[in-house]
């Protein structure tokens, strides 16, 4: 089974303003709320495709009842933790530009983390747990290592989107992917690239450090991924922006329910790129269909 672990979930408030003006009073021309959350988006993409796993993590409060009703609406599988704490809502302002708000998250006691641990302990070689996004309040910041080690005993599978500093680290535990965008990779190593060449020695290193598969995204120009095989490059489709939040979730979707399927990683890169953009070119994340209608249309080109 695939489990995805969403620590800090959220009520996304996807808000549309033409002409939005700071310091002023504006009008919405349309307005959606979605649950959110970068793992839960994994497994509504997941699910889309086809692929059923049961989400994990922190709900409380009204919001937490609002992400719960929503997916199991969507008839996807739900074990999270009962908190006291409220879950955020995430303000994703769509204008001429997309402008984000992210609440901090709820507090997190500590018989709330001891029950999530507990839950990964029965956890067996035969999962995989996606890990994604950030840490609510009260949660050790080393969390994601404390997951880790807890897996490594049963040698469990494991996928990393983490912005964290702390992904240096955890790359010697062999996830089987990471994530990061092109700008999480240099603040990772602290540095700045000019353009794509600049980039891939840092991608190179994080599959000698351990990791699996590197799938480095850089929005609409598409994303590099390196592994053991060698490096491919996708580059960016074509088509309107309309809402890329969860783009990324959605890449991660696609690359894992290939990759799972069929362990050839140049076509878990292809229906990674496809999920990725067609979420970006809807205003929800993207649907099965929409997803498989652009597939055909991903180029992959190997660049060593
Ligand atoms: N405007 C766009 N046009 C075409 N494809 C896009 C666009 N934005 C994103 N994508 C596709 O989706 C993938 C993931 O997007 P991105 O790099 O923005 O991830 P991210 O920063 O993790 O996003 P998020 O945090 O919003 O989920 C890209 O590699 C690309 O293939
Ligand atoms: O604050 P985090 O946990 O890093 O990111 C949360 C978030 O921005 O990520 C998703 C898009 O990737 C949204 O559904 C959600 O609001």
């Amino acid at each position: 089974m695939i489990y995805t672990v969403t620590l800090n979930p959220a009520v996304d408030y996807v808000v549309f303003v033409p002409e939005f003006q700071s310091g002023d009073l504006n009008k919405a021309t349309r307005d959606y709320k979605f649950p959110g959350g970068k793992g839960i988006n994994v497994s509504r993409v997941l699910k889309n495709l086809g692929t059923s796993s049961i989400n994990l993590g922190f709900v409380g409060g009204f919001t937490g009842e609002f992400i719960q009703e929503k997916l199991l609406q969507e008839k996807l599988k739900t074990n999270f933790v009962p908190i006291k704490a409220e879950n955020r809502i995430n303000v994703k302002l769509k204008s001429n530009q997309e402008t984000e708000i992210n609440g901090q998250g709820p507090l997190i006691e500590q018989d709330e983390l001891a029950h999530f641990m507990s839950q990964l302990s029965n956890l067996t070689l035969e999962d995989l747990v996606v890990f994604s996004g950030s840490i609510p309040q009260g949660v050790p910041k080393n969390i994601y290592q404390m997951c880790l080690e807890m897996l490594e005993k049963n040698h469990v599978p494991f996928v990393l989107d983490i912005s964290s500093s702390e992904l240096l680290e955890l790359v010697a535990y062999h996830p089987e992917l990471i994530k990061p965008n092109h700008h999480e990779l240099a603040e990772i190593f602290q540095t700045s690239f000019s353009n794509l060449e600049e980039m891939l020695p840092y991608g190179e290193k994080l599959v000698t450090m351990g990791a699996k598969n590197v799938l480095v995204s850089m929005g609409k120009e598409g994303a590099v991924l390196f592994n053991q095989e060698g490096t491919y490059l996708a580059p960016g489709m074509t088509g309107e922006l309309i809402n890329s939040v969860g783009s990324g979730d959605s890449m991660v979707a696609g690359f894992i329910q290939s990759y799972w399927t069929n362990h050839d990683s140049v076509s878990a890169l292809k229906l990674g790129v496809a999920a990725g953009s067609a979420t970006a070119f809807t205003e929800d994340l993207a649907s099965g269909e929409e997803i498989l209608n652009i597939l055909d249309r991903v180029v992959v080109h190997k660049l060593s």
